[in-house]
């Protein structure tokens, strides 16, 4: 591949060999943009950042990032994890408890020399939301605010790349979905990479654009988040999980019943958004497998509002019982979980003519 390709991508040769696991990879990754690792427990995803970091030796390894070789045995190159220039957020955020959360977030600042300094101070505060917190000390902090300085502490250091191994691991549900738009924020106000290791599908359907699947120190697929997702053969697609991630464009919103209506590839739907959505805006929505179920003729007279006709790509057996069904809606590929007994009465089958009938649509963003 030319250097000029490879100065703008993410490149991971690494092979690490403990006792009773080998993990070997080669992952080629978009220079921008959030990557995410995933896969079950032990398959190797922290192992992954750790040796990008260069906090374990991959033996070969290689890693290019945007053009930096950090290692490339062939040519005897090592950095070391502080010439790297990354950031490193845990499940658990390690702060300076003596520290005020401006002295932390300072310190990352200073760690940069400032003609490599990329982000600036308000520019991390302002992004994480932290500016009341600022004098506060690490105990005086929820979870949640703890790992939004984490993260304004790792940005303050300009990194070339921002490693996240389960970041919201550590927090409950609500403290989770206060600090997941934050992320997503972050994923569009900054130009800086970010690789981010989670086994939960919906947090990785809703922040990665990027997708690596491992499966016991092996790459089982790598590619983009949505064409990944709707793969019969490969595990995302199957479960309680699985979903269609669907990006369209707001065509117009209803005051008077709070609806939305949006464009997509495939034709139109419509949601419930109690907020009003600025006609044109891009809009990202996330269609449950299980929310879908499949007719041979269109209701008429149903409470479903979203009844779209498609046609059926392929069946794969799910969980005892249960069939997936991959769909196109135009060009758009769904997914729809329906009973074996179902799929036998219609008699589905690749090429067939049906009607998706979608009970549930969540907003990403
Ligand atoms: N320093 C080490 N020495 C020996 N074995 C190790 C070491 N580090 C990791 N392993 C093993 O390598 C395998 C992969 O571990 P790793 O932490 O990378 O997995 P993971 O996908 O991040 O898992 P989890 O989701 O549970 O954090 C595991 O079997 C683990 O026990």
């Amino acid at each position: 591949m030319a250097a000029g390709a490879e100065s703008a991508q993410i490149i991971a040769q690494l092979r690490l060999a403990y006792p009773g696991f080998t993990l070997d990879v080669d992952l080629r990754l978009p220079g921008r943009g959030v990557t995410a690792l995933f896969g079950p427990s032990g398959c190797g995803k922290t192992s992954c950042l750790r040796a990008i970091a260069g906090l374990v030796r991959a033996q070969p390894g290689r890693v290019l990032v945007n053009g930096d070789i950090w290692q490339d045995d062939a040519l005897r190159i090592w950095r070391a994890t502080h010439q790297r220039g990354l950031g490193y957020v845990f499940q658990e955020a390690s702060l300076f408890e003596h520290l005020s959360v401006r002295g932390n977030i300072a310190y990352g600042l200073r760690r940069t020399a400032p003609a490599r300094r990329r982000v600036a101070l308000e520019q991390a505060v302002e992004l994480l939301g932290i500016g009341p917190l600022m004098e506060r000390r690490p105990q005086a902090l929820s979870g949640g605010e703890r790992q939004r300085v984490a993260l304004a502490r790792a940005l303050a250091t300009s990194p070339r790349l921002l490693l996240m191994d389960e970041p919201l691991a550590a927090l409950d549900a609500p403290r989770k979905a206060e600090l997941l738009p934050y992320l997503e924020r972050l994923q569009r106000g900054l130009d800086i990479p970010v690789l981010y290791v989670s086994h939960a599908l919906d947090e990785v359907a809703r922040l990665a654009g990027h997708l690596v699947l491992l499966q016991a120190g092996r790459v089982l697929a790598q590619g983009r988040t949505e064409e990944l997702l709707v793969r019969l053969d490969l595990p995302l697609a199957h479960g309680d999980a699985a979903a269609t991630v669907i990006e369209g464009r707001v065509l117009r919103h209803d005051a008077q019943d709070h609806i939305a209506t949006v464009a997509f590839a495939g034709g139109q739907l419509l949601l419930v958004s109690p907020a009003a959505r600025a006609a044109g805006a891009p809009i990202r929505l996330r269609v449950q497998a299980r929310d879908v179920s499949l007719a041979l003729a269109a209701a008429r007279e149903s409470s479903i509002l979203n009844i779209l006709p498609a046609t059926v790509v392929a069946l794969a057996q799910d969980s005892p019982g249960q069939h997936m069904v991959a769909l196109d809606v135009g060009p758009t590929r769904l997914l729809a979980r329906v009973t074996q007994r179902s799929a036998q009465a219609l008699a589905l089958a690749p090429g067939q003519s049906v009607f998706a009938q979608i009970k549930g649509i969540a907003v990403i963003d």
